[in-house]
């Protein structure tokens, strides 16, 4: 029998900020939902400062950072402005995420084997400012031993196409995933994943003995709306243990 990773659940906030930002309103608070999130047993708090703030402001971050009782992992671009406030703020975490402006979501990977010095500096900076450094980044191998190379001591495999497939060739992604999960895991990185998941396809993904964690946001402040942001979480949870069982 694997023995497995305990699973932990991130929950990401943006967009809870996007429904404030919809009318500038101070309502609802992205701050009060992540209190309210770990109450209700989120392991960590995942925000998305992006550079154009269409969701989660600065002022949300720097509010938020004395507040976690948990963890918060901050994700953002690799920019010298996102690199510079993320070691003024100082989060557990940063996750290094491709941006761009014109993207309506995250659409794809980093591509740290076509970046590599860029990722190296910006690691170097980050960890030396004691923030531990995740990449988010597709489930190939060569972009993961690469992480490992950048020296990186997490990745997080980008979910986002298996979301969006169906039948065979999301069973084909699904097996993608869990091989480039099994391969970080053996080159001593923590794998986390994340993107597009929700409760119809999370118990698959947190079957894989490998992950340490998912991250995921959209679909429990869609659920949220219909059953409550607390018992979303909490419906959420039992679904990844659910998945971590039935396949142990
Ligand atoms: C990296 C990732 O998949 C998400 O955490 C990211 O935050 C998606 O961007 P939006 O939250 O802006 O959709
Ligand atoms: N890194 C993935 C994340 O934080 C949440 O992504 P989503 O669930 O909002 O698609």
């Amino acid at each position: 029998m694997t023995s497995a990773n305990p699973l932990e659940l991130g929950i990401n906030i943006d967009h809870v900020a996007t429904l404030r930002n919809t009318r500038g309103t101070v309502y609802p608070d992205p701050i009060k939902a992540a209190q309210l999130a770990e109450d209700a047993g989120a392991d960590l708090i995942t925000l998305h400062l992006r550079e154009d703030r269409r969701h989660i402001k600065d002022a949300d971050l720097i509010a938020l950072r004395p507040l976690i009782k948990t963890r918060m992992n901050l994700e953002c671009a690799i920019t010298p402005e996102m690199l510079d406030i993320a070691c003024k703020v100082k989060p557990h975490d940063v996750c290094l995420v491709p941006e761009k402006r014109e993207e309506v979501t995250t659409e794809g990977g980093l591509d740290v084997l076509g970046k590599f010095e860029l990722v190296k500096a910006a690691t170097k900076q980050l960890q030396e400012a004691g923030i531990r450094v995740s990449l988010f980044i597709d489930p190939v191998e060569k972009q993961i031993q690469t992480a490992k190379d950048v020296g990186a001591t997490v990745v997080e495999l980008h979910t986002g196409r298996y979301a969006d497939l169906f039948g065979a060739q999301q069973e084909a992604e699904l097996l993608r995933i869990k091989k480039a999960a099994q391969f970080g895991n053996g080159i001593g990185l923590r794998v986390n994943a994340g993107h597009g998941l929700h409760e119809g396809n999370v118990m698959p993904i947190a079957g894989i003995a490998e992950l340490s964690e998912l991250n995921i946001g959209h679909a429990i402040v869609a659920e949220a709306l219909f059953k409550g942001w607390q018992q979303a979480i909490k419906d959420m949870k039992a679904l990844m243990d659910q998945g971590r069982k039935a396949a142990l």
